[in-house]
């Protein structure tokens, strides 16, 4: 039994951790003498904070036992969790590795008390088994040497992206979304993107095994070549459903994510979570989501209108709130617990809400969700939302008892009431206005406004039926805090200016421009005035005066006073985020100017020259972004392509864009979906923040060879376009070993009869022509085969052969494969300098480095954003933990 010894002798005791689901042994303390930072500061800190126990005493309902569960619970450190991410088939494969090596391992080892430690167990309610979590904290699995290999599994597949190391309530929203594959999504409050991940992995459900069929089913027709191997991404070619959803583009997603934050350098963490998983169906946007834009749509021939803006099936709000119930782990929040945190976000949460249903589809639902408890942030949300958005009569609460049966939660509150801030609760607005009209308004009374309270009696809001809404506690499932309403879109509604709605007694400038617009009279039937000033689209207020997606813009009114409440705002601590009156008025004030500029000055720029906007002064930290540029399908460099690989007819020649004002490939050819095409495309020079999107599919390489194609094929983008390049540039390959031997061998030796050296696909790459090609690594049933499809990109030069990998990709790969963790070889390094002929190109991956655990290139200069902003959040394990 694998025990820890050194933990004996130390003078902290280790921690007793505590089960799921309430059974467990209490806590205790943690770490030895290096792993001692995290534990002992959870525990020094102290965990009282008079208003909030005396405010959430009196108003969760809970009864005296129940209390006493809440607060151990919300005082205790967190478990551990983690989900396994990218597609079903992959995860379920990198899950296997916890269950078969990992789990046997640590159920080894035990306690100094000789009692053994609670291994990872899956969450009960979430699908698959692909969510886990552990009693064991995060800092013990770090330090203790019998956590080692474990703890290298869980680095590793984080920083390729399979884990995600997620807190589980942060995991539900999108579960009870109703999200299917072939759905507009937009998660308004995203980064730094651990539920953005879930929902790009869900509009690309099935699509492996979709694209898969699709190229089966014209394998004849094409005159290609099919490999073995069809059962992928856990389910069957037959399974009906998963097939037949989304089928229309050859089983390749057509769905659409939008991910946004307002905050820039958050943004950059959005895009650093998400571009792991390569989707062409993703756009991450850097807009203020109380104000986000309208985004213009193409006519196409069956809808010809001009102006024609998308509606999503789905939208997220997962808002910034005051996050009490993150209690657990940022313990800071014990101290800094103040209810003018939550008076203060309410206004914006309102607004970001308001603003989601207005983008909806009729029909379509928004999620809402925060990870604070106090029903001002969240049935008082929902309930001023609501009004504002014409009632129970265009928008409906769905029910969620029939969501995630597992998981243990509370209904929304029907009554509440009100802590100011400075700890008198209130019970109904009118006595806030009684105590005004008596004594005079407070500093704390005129924070209060009317829409925080419950709905009155017989007023029409007292019928939402909140029990609807899931709350959930601690001591329920030893979680985290979390609050999550489901709403849905019953018709098109004009929403009423927040003053008609609920009295808000300080407008913001945002407030009036809103109600400015809103309170116009729709355009005539049919007609289709240009926008004068398209920053209307970026107000995003024209669509929500009509019944459908096709809209006239109106021109928007010059912002005369910038003057955001500017106390109510700087009171809104938000654990990180807090969106700071400045960032209001920053946002508020540049965006039609930074359009008008931005258009301006880009056409002069060369590609990679940083932007700078006369007479605007850019957000702290904010770089310009290069311009998205579609290259057509006919182009020279395309057709290079399409000859090289022998790309079939059923890969689209008009989804590649580059990232430079010319329009000329110059370094990465990226690729899209053609819904993300048409958006970049058709909102170009309006004014919307558009910070990422495509998936990189070609980077040049200097080569001097005749005839090789200097575009070789970029490992995001391989799962994409694997299946249409033909057998002429694919290399098959069955066995562990040879895979074990590319993996540790950089730039094997293939001249002088190296390649009899590399076994099974040595006399293929022996005969292929130089250049990139596609190695498939095909599953099979044989003792040493694989069971899992991958595709690899391989560059065979003159003299040698290699994986085109990053490191820790190889490194991760052979510990997953193999538990091999041998140093990689570099056979290039070894001899020397490069031999003659392979000068150019004998090192595809040589600057290929890991930024922030994120492969990124060297020679790339036309994509500067990825570069520029560091990643300041990640932990130490790669991680970047959403809450
Ligand atoms: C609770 S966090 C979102 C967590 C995220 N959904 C996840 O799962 O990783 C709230 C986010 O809202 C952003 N935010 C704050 N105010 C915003 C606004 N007005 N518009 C858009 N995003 C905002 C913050 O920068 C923060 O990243």
């Amino acid at each position: 039994m694998n025990t820890i010894n050194n933990l004996r002798n130390s003078e902290i005791n280790y921690y007793g951790g505590r089960g799921f689901g309430g059974r467990g042994r209490g806590r205790g303390g943690g770490g030895n003498n290096r792993g001692e930072d995290n534990r002992i500061s959870f525990d020094k800190v102290e965990k009282q904070n008079e208003r909030l126990e005396r405010y959430y005493n009196g108003l969760l309902g809970l009864s005296e036992e129940e209390k006493h569960d809440f607060w151990a619970a919300l005082k205790r450190e967190l478990p551990n969790s983690f989900r396994f991410a990218g597609s079903k088939g992959h995860a379920l494969a990198v899950q296997r590795q916890l269950v078969d090596r990992y789990i046997p391992e640590i159920s080894k080892i035990s306690h100094y008390d000789g009692t053994l430690v609670e291994p990872p167990q899956p969450v009960p309610w979430y699908p698959d088994d692909l969510a886990w979590w552990m009693t064991t904290p995060k800092n013990v699995v770090r330090r203790f040497p019998p956590f080692a290999a474990f703890q290298k599994y869980l680095v590793s597949e984080t920083s390729v992206g399979n884990i995600s190391r997620q807190e589980v309530v942060s995991m539900i929203p999108p579960l009870v979304m109703d999200l299917q594959p072939g759905m507009t999504v937009l998660d308004m409050c995203a980064a730094p993107g651990s539920k953005a991940a879930q929902l790009l992995e869900m509009i690309h459900r099935g699509e492996e095994a979709r694209v898969r069929k699709s190229l089966q089913d014209h394998a004849e027709e094409d005159g290609r070549e099919m490999s073995p191997g069809v059962e992928v991404d856990g389910s069957k070619p037959d399974d009906a459903d998963e097939l037949s959803i989304d089928s229309g583009d050859y089983g390749r997603a057509t769905g659409l994510l939008i991910a946004n934050d307002s905050d820039y350098k958050r943004s950059h963490m959005l895009i650093h979570q998400l571009k792991r998983l390569s989707s062409p169906n993703l756009i991450v946007t850097n807009h203020d989501a109380t104000l986000y834009p309208s985004i213009k749509l193409p006519p196409t021939p069956d809808r010809p209108a001009l102006n024609r803006y998308l509606k999503f099936d789905r939208i997220l709000a997962d808002v910034p709130c005051s996050g009490d119930g993150t209690a657990r782990k940022n313990v800071n929040l014990w101290q800094d617990w103040n209810p003018g945190n939550a008076l203060g976000l309410y206004i914006t949460q309102v607004r970001i809400l308001v603003r989601a249903l207005q983008m909806l589809k009729v029909g379509g639902r928004v999620v809402y969700s925060t990870c604070s408890m106090n029903p001002v942030e969240n049935e008082a949300v929902i309930a001023s939302a609501m009004e504002r958005c014409g009632g129970l009569e265009k928008v409906e609460l769905l029910p969620s008892d029939d969501k995630l049966p597992l998981l243990k939660r509370k209904l929304g509150l029907k009554k509440w009431t009100v802590m100011d801030k400075g700890g008198h609760v209130w019970e109904t607005f009118s006595d806030v206005q009684k105590d005004v009209e008596e004594n005079g308004a407070t500093q704390w009374t005129e924070k209060l406004v009317e829409g925080m309270f419950p709905p009155t009696p017989n007023s029409p809001g007292s019928k939402i039926p909140f029990e609807r809404c899931m709350r959930v506690y601690p001591h329920l499932q030893d979680t985290g805090g979390f609050f999550i309403a489901i709403l849905e879109k019953k018709s098109e509604f004009r929403a009423l200016p927040e003053s008609d709605s609920k009295k808000i007694e300080r407008k913001s400038p945002v407030t009036s421009i809103v109600e400015e617009i809103e309170s116009r009279p729709p355009p005539p039937e049919g007609s289709s005035i240009a926008p004068k000033i398209e920053a209307a689209d970026v107000l995003g207020q024209v669509d929500t005066k009509m019944e459908v997606d096709e809209v006239s813009p109106v021109v928007i009114q010059k912002r005369e006073d910038p003057t955001v409440d500017a106390t109510i705002e700087r009171e809104a601590a938000t654990n990180g985020t807090k969106r700071s009156a400045d960032q209001d008025l920053t946002a508020d004030t540049e965006l039609p100017k930074k359009k008008i500029k931005t258009e301006e000055v880009s056409s002069d720029l060369q590609p990679g020259a940083p932007r700078q906007q006369p007479n605007s002064k850019p957000r702290s930290g904010q770089q310009f972004e290069e311009p998205f540029r579609y290259i057509p399908g006919d182009h020279p460099e395309v057709l290079t392509v399409e000859k090289f690989y022998k790309l079939s007819p059923r890969f689209p020649r008009d989804r590649f864009l580059v990232r430079n004002a010319q329009g000329e490939p110059a370094k990465t050819i990226y690729y899209t979906s053609a819904l993300i095409r048409d958006i970049l495309k058709e909102n170009e020079g309006k004014g919307i923040k558009f910070i990422h999107g495509g998936v990189k599919m070609f980077m040049k390489q200097d080569v001097q060879a005749e005839g090789v194609c200097k575009w070789r094929i970029q490992s995001e983008g391989m799962p994409i376009l694997e299946g249409y390049v033909g057998e002429e540039r694919v290399v098959r390959l069955y066995k562990k070993e040879t895979l074990r031997k590319l993996l540790i061998e950089m730039f094997p030796k293939i001249a002088d009869g190296g390649w009899k050296n590399l076994g099974e696909i040595g006399e293929r790459v022996n005969t292929i022509g130089m250049g990139c090609c596609v190695l498939r690594i095909e599953p099979s049933t044989a003792e040493d085969g694989f069971d899992e499809r991958v595709v690899i990109p391989l560059w065979r030069s003159l003299h040698s052969l290699n994986l085109m990998l990053a490191k820790e990709d190889r490194t991760a790969m052979l510990l997953r494969v193999f538990n091999d963790s041998t140093p990689l070889i570099n056979h290039h390094r070894a001899n020397g300098k490069a031999e003659d002929g392979d000068a150019e190109v004998d090192d595809p991956t040589a600057g290929v480095d890991v930024v922030n655990g994120e492969a990124t290139d060297a020679t790339e200069i036309d994509n500067p954003m990825t570069h520029d902003v560091k990643v300041d959040q990640t932990e130490e394990d790669g991680s970047t933990q959403g809450s």
